[in-house]
């Protein structure tokens, strides 16, 4: 699905974060926000998401406004958001449950989603006793299998180390490829930018083509 950002402004207080903000990103692509800290990359995301209104200016997916969060869109945080009492797979299933997916199509897909990211053999292990990266995998697997059309991904890398993070770059590539999913990626790494995106749009600085050597200019 298309997601269209026409004349955002949003924020939290009296003074926008966001101001006057467009943006289109195709059906099934992959596009990467990146700039400083604190220039409203989450804000934007948690608007697309459903879960911050906008000031004025509006959200289409798939050409229908955003009025609120909604299973047709998923998102990856930073920190994990699993839940601590529940094993990895009841934490996939969690969603598919609240869909009213039967127990045995919910456990099917779970399991698949977990062996699809790697961690066939993991299913019963609580958060607490997988590593930071197998807690990622677990919210990317659970995030998937909701079926989204779109995945919003808020720097859901920044805490692993640099061999678990460029596995899971690898991973997020083929998986969304695979899938046609359309992703909005959120990151201030450089290199992250570069590698994971079809395009890379600062924030702030107008919209780059990765395909362009610009791009290190305008980031760095
Ligand atoms: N819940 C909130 N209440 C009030 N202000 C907030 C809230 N969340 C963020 N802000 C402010 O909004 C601005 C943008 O924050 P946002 O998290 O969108 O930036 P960001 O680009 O994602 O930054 P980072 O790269 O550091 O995560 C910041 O000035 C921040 O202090």
């Amino acid at each position: 699905m298309s997601v269209l950002v026409e004349g955002l402004t949003a924020g939290y207080g009296r003074s926008p974060v966001l101001r006057d903000l467009d943006l289109r990103v195709a059906d099934g692509e992959l596009l990467v926000v990146a700039g400083p800290s604190g220039c409203g990359k989450s804000t934007l995301l948690r608007v697309i998401a459903g879960l911050l209104p906008a000031t004025s200016g509006r959200v289409l997916v798939g050409g229908v406004p955003v009025r609120g969060a909604s299973r047709d869109r998923a998102v990856v945080f930073q920190d994990d958001g699993l839940l601590p009492w529940r094993s990895a797979l009841k934490n996939v299933e969690l969603p598919l449950a609240l869909q009213g997916v039967s127990t045995v199509e919910r456990r099917e897909r779970a399991r698949g989603w977990l062996d699809r990211v790697g961690l066939a053999g993991f299913e019963r292990y609580l958060p607490r006793e997988l590593s930071g990266g197998m807690r990622q995998r677990v919210q990317l697997a659970r995030a998937l299998a909701q079926g989204p059309e779109v995945v919003l991904m808020d720097e859901p890398f920044g805490a692993l180390d640099a061999r678990t993070r460029s596995a899971m770059q690898g991973l997020v590539v083929e998986v969304l490829r695979e899938t046609g999913t359309t992703t909005i990626f959120v990151t201030h790494d450089v290199d992250e930018a570069v590698l994971l995106g079809d395009r890379v749009v600062v924030l702030g600085a107008g919209e780059v083509d990765v395909r362009r050597e610009a791009i290190l200019e305008v980031l760095g």
